[in-house]
């Protein structure tokens, strides 16, 4: 069995009287492409946001990468190899897509500001290096004749590719897509498949919230569903798929 990436230990998470999440403990293992479902409102982007630093669990905790995660700013979280996409594309509409690549990319790079405002040349070399790795990401994520257009000017589909590029600028070692495929149509889903296999073929693990079921139980090793903030089942999704509780909770009978 390979090595537990993250690893989740009775997180809690509330808001006022609702718990949005309550005792989830759940560990995603090196490699692999590990699914988050459920119901609306089950908890899920608040996992997300708990594990990203965007908030701060009221209990319990994570470890990654073999050390605990004190993910209280999303910087951080960055920079100890966390990436997410979010739900609502959040991209810098009025950039290019290169410079939204770009900017992602400066995460992992060192160039100060005094370098950045007097662009020395040891700054405009690590510009120019920034720049075609950005432009590599393109090409990876297979947009890289928008380059130069606006994010905005981007196709829905493009748009989400996009933000996965910027994510990957960071090299996490943790890639977490929410709803990636949300607003899709076929063909675009088909290939995000394809990408996501991709990602994880080179080496990059991958957490995915999504609510198409088809994507999520053909593309998982591994799946994890909540319900009221409460965890139901981590298993392969042959199993998932199969569970009573699952199917009432939300797949349908
Ligand atoms: N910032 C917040 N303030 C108050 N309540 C919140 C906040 N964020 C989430 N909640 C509540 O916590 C619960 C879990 O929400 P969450 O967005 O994590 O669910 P989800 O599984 O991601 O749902 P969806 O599939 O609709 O995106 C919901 O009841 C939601 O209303």
């Amino acid at each position: 069995m390979s090595e537990v990436l993250l690893e989740a230990r009775s997180v809690a998470k509330h808001f006022g009287g609702v718990k949005a999440l309550q005792d989830v403990s759940l560990s995603i293992r090196q490699g692999e492409v590990y699914g988050l479902i459920g119901p609306n409102g089950a908890g899920k982007t608040t996992f997300f946001n708990c594990m990203t630093g965007l908030y701060v669990p009221d209990g319990g905790g994570f470890t990654f990468a073999g050390a605990p995660l004190q993910a209280d700013a999303p910087q951080r979280a960055a920079e100890r190899g966390i990436a997410r996409t979010f739900q609502n594309i959040r991209l810098f509409g009025n950039m290019t897509a290169l410079e939204n690549v770009m900017v992602g990319r400066h995460v992992r790079t060192k160039a100060s500001v005094f370098g950045a405002i007097f662009r020395d040349p040891k700054t405009r070399a690590e510009e120019a290096a920034i720049r075609q790795r950005a432009l590599d990401l393109l090409h990876y994520v297979d947009i890289a004749d928008r380059a130069d257009d606006l994010a905005k000017n981007l196709s829905y589909g493009d748009q989400r590719r996009l933000e996965i590029a910027r994510a990957l600028a960071t090299e996490p070692k943790l890639l977490c897509l929410d709803e990636p495929a949300a607003g899709m149509n076929a063909t675009e889903t088909e290939e995000l498949r394809v990408l996501i296999e991709g990602i994880r073929k080179d080496g990059t693990t991958v957490l995915l919230i999504e609510h198409d079921v088809k994507l999520v139980m053909g593309l998982c090793d591994r799946v994890a569903v909540l319900e009221y903030g409460a965890l139901l089942i981590e298993d392969v999704p042959a199993i998932v798929q199969k569970d009573q509780r699952v199917i009432e909770a939300y797949l349908g009978a």
